[in-house]
């Protein structure tokens, strides 16, 4: 994980449906240490998190739509640190490839991919803990 002080931590947002409403959670809760990050997501994800916490959320296309593969375009050319992918393992999703894709890039390029929200709270908090802030 790249967490130096070269540049803020690039830190990509995702969400499956069912699971935007926690997302948007975590980033509420986590707002003072994102807020010192450089954050992206897809279309969607993005949209809610920027409307429901004023964070700065840079938006690629909706996953559906091929925002999951850009922003595995952008983590295989170094450019994202740290995933937050929150998947909804109950609800088959047609972009699923492509879902898969971002996930192996992750494993590839040895970028650490919080898949569930108790390991996306450790991954915030490490970061959290890095930036000496305090979460709450
Ligand atoms: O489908 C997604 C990830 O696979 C998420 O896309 P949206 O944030 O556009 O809903």
């Amino acid at each position: 994980m790249d967490t130096t002080e070269r540049h803020p931590p690039r830190i990509a947002l995702i969400a499956h449906d069912r699971k935007k409403a926690t997302i948007v959670e975590l980033a509420r809760e986590f707002a003072p240490v994102l807020r010192q990050c450089s954050l992206c997501a897809t279309g969607t994800t993005g949209s809610r998190i920027a409307a429901e916490t004023g964070l700065d959320v840079e938006r690629m296309l909706s996953g559906p739509l091929g925002g999951d593969l850009q922003i595995g375009a952008r983590l295989a050319g170094g450019q994202v640190d740290m995933v937050i992918f929150l998947r909804d393992p109950m609800t088959p999703q047609p972009h699923e490839p492509d879902i898969n894709a971002l996930v192996r890039a992750c494993d590839v390029h040895d970028v650490p991919c919080a898949t569930n929200e108790a390991s996306a709270r450790m991954l915030l908090s490490l970061i959290a803990t890095r930036h000496g802030l305090t979460v709450g």
